[in-house]
Parts: structure tokens; C-alpha cells; sequence
């Protein structure tokens, strides 16, 4: 078991009728963040005119790259083919998911949810620890929630990534933000990371326990009241979400959003919150609503999985750079990890 996270309740391939039924209302504004990522990523790869720390000596190493930022060749994927749009099919990608690192109202241990705190300085410190275990990993396009401690996690994970790349908020909400955020340069956008902010990613809106202290809640209605308005899949805290709820848009997002660009053999990050991703990887490990219940994720642990041939397949957290077990596990990663090495030894 990876040190931190507590990952257990692994079984039985289920079927998930209550995930296939999933809410499509967003499905225009969807489409409309799906065509801004995809112009801004297209120019995936590395510039060979990149003079990016090692200078010139890197041109031929940058280039030989440039079609290797994805994990895999491109093949028509055999399932999922109502996932997306992308033309380009690869049979393997990187997705990587973070829990945001500790926030100051983690730290005071009072329900959160929706409400928009920043990271407290220990997951300041989490989040840079989180970008040191995947620097290695390739990233083409990251996912957060609409809330500050998931996009603090993210960009300071990426300040450690060896690769380099800048990462880029995108912005959509209007025209003007859209039209005033572009970038004029094909070679900086490819040495550039779009950024994705979609609420549908946000914490479970926890009602009327936010702001209210965890202990202090138990002790008023029981702890086992509490832990099953925590943990439980469909019993939701006074009026706010259950996780079959929060799953409701999380994964429809997930489906609609991210499994194309993981079908396009893009290397996919998510920084997103414990329930948001409770519920992402029920759906990836097919978990039941029974199961769910015991996952627990701890702030600021990436965890690895290695989208394949149309299934998920969870490679644990890496530890470090060197981390044998995750590279050895595909040769694609295993060669970006190597090429990146030559580059800045
Ligand atoms: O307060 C919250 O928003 C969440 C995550 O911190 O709490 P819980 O541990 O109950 O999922």
C-alpha cells in the first residue's frame, strides 16, 4: 500500500447503473471548454526551439520528444467510443489524480465543501512534495475544481515538474476572458500546460455543516450520525450533497471531459478534493456504493493510473523520481523518464 493513502475495498467488477444514468444539462457549455482545451493543446509536444534550461545541447533530445509528451503511439481505441469526439486514438495515457494538499480549514478540522479556502502552509509544502513524486510523469492538460486549494495544489505541484512547461488558466466564463487570455505564439503554447477550472470537480457541498467543527458535530448528533453523512454514498448532510449526488457531476464531467482527452492519448492531471475523487475513482475502479465507503484519500498523495485499451489501471502513488515500480510499468513512461534524464543531468 502506498505510505499515505489509504486505499482499500478493491472487488469485484460491478456494474454501476446508478453512474450510466448521469446528468447531460451542461453538455452545450461542456462542448464549448472541450473546443477552447483542444485548440490550445493541439500543438502538443516539445518545441525544438526551446532553449529551456539546457540551452541548445537539448535541441535534438527536444525533438526526438516531440511526439513522445503522450505515453503511447496513436491506435483506435476498442471501447469507450462514445467518450469524446477526438479523432486522434492512442491506447494509453497517464492520468493522474491529486487530492489538494491540507487547507486552513482542514487544519482546524471544520467541514469545508464549497466554501473557497486556501491551502494552509503544511499543504503548501504538500502540494510541492506532490509535484516532486510526479515530475517525471508527462502532463498535457490539468484538470481542477473551480476552488483555490485544488488550483493551488496544481500549479505548485507543476513548479516542480523537470519537464518545465508552464501552466495556464484557461479562461471561458465570457467572451472577453476568453478573447483577452490568448496566447499569439504556437511555440509558447507548447511549452505551455492548459489549465481547465470546472466547478463539477468541486468539493461535495456539504450543506449546513459547513464551518462547522468536525468533533464538535459528532459530539452534538453521534459519531455515527456524522460518519454517515461523510461516508455513506446516498445519505446526504442536512441539505447539502451525498456522494451519489457529487458523482452525479463529477463523473458526468469526467466522462464528457477527461476520458477524451485520456482516448487522444493525452496525459491528464486532475487536483480536485476527497469526495470529488472518491467518486472519479468509484467509477475508474468500478468500485460499489458498499465499498466506497472505507476510501479514504489523504491530502496532497498523486496517485497514478495508466489509462489502457479502454481500462483504468491504478498504479499507486510514486514516491519519488526514480519510483521503479510506476516506470518500469510502461516502456512510453519509462522513455519520457529516460529522455528527460539525459536532458537535465
Ligand atoms: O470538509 C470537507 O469538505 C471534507 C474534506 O475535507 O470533509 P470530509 O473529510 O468529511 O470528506
Amino acid at each position: 500500500m502506498a505510505a499515505e493513502v489509504y486505499y482499500q475495498a478493491i472487488g469485484t467488477v460491478q456494474s454501476h447503473s446508478h453512474l450510466n444514468n448521469l446528468n447531460r444539462h451542461q453538455k452545450h457549455q461542456n462542448n464549448i471548454v472541450r473546443l477552447v482545451a483542444r485548440d490550445f493543446i493541439s500543438g502538443n509536444g516539445l518545441s525544438r526551439r526551446s532553449t529551456n534550461r539546457s540551452g541548445r545541447r537539448n535541441c535534438t533530445v527536444i525533438r526526438s520528444l516531440a511526439s513522445q509528451t503522450s505515453v503511447v503511439d496513436p491506435v483506435l481505441s476498442p471501447s469507450r467510443s462514445n467518450a469524446g469526439d477526438s479523432n486522434k486514438k492512442s491506447n494509453e495515457a497517464a492520468l493522474i489524480l491529486i487530492r489538494h494538499g491540507e487547507s486552513l480549514w482542514n487544519e482546524k478540522n471544520l467541514f469545508t465543501g464549497c466554501v473557497d479556502v486556501p491551502l494552509s502552509k503544511k499543504g503548501i509544502d504538500e502540494a510541492i512534495e506532490a509535484g516532486k513524486r510526479i515530475s517525471s510523469i508527462p502532463v498535457d492538460v490539468i484538470f481542477t475544481s473551480a476552488l483555490i486549494r485544488a488550483q493551488m495544489t496544481a500549479m505548485l505541484a507543476m513548479t516542480q515538474h523537470r519537464r518545465g512547461k508552464v501552466p495556464i488558466m484557461l479562461h471561458n466564463e465570457s467572451e472577453r476572458a476568453r478573447s483577452w487570455s490568448q496566447v499569439f505564439s504556437e511555440d509558447t503554447k507548447k511549452q505551455s500546460i492548459p489549465v481547465i477550472a470546472a466547478w463539477q470537480l468541486n468539493e461535495r457541498m456539504y450543506g449546513e455543516l459547513q464551518g462547522l467543527n468536525k468533533q464538535e458535530t459528532a459530539d452534538r448528533y453521534g459519531k455515527e450520525q456524522v460518519h454517515e453523512w461523510r461516508r455513506s454514498y446516498d445519505i446526504p448532510p442536512p441539505n447539502g450533497e451525498s456522494l451519489e449526488m457529487c458523482a452525479q457531476r463529477a463523473v458526468a464531467y469526467f466522462r464528457d471531459q477527461i476520458e477524451p482527452q485520456l482516448l487522444s492519448g493525452k496525459n491528464v492531471m486532475i487536483s480536485a478534493h476527497g469526495n470529488s475523487l472518491r467518486s472519479i475513482i468509484m467509477y475508474l475502479d468500478k468500485l460499489t456504493s458498499q465499498e466506497v465507503i472505507s476510501l479514504e484519500l489523504s491530502t496532497g498523495i498523486p496517485m497514478l493510473y495508466i489509462f489502457k485499451e479502454g481500462r483504468y489501471i491504478r498504479r499507486g502513488s510514486p514516491t519519488r523520481p526514480s519510483e521503479a515500480g510506476v516506470y518500469a510499468y510502461t516502456k512510453r513512461l519509462a522513455l519520457y523518464k529516460q529522455k528527460l534524464d539525459d536532458m537535465f543531468q
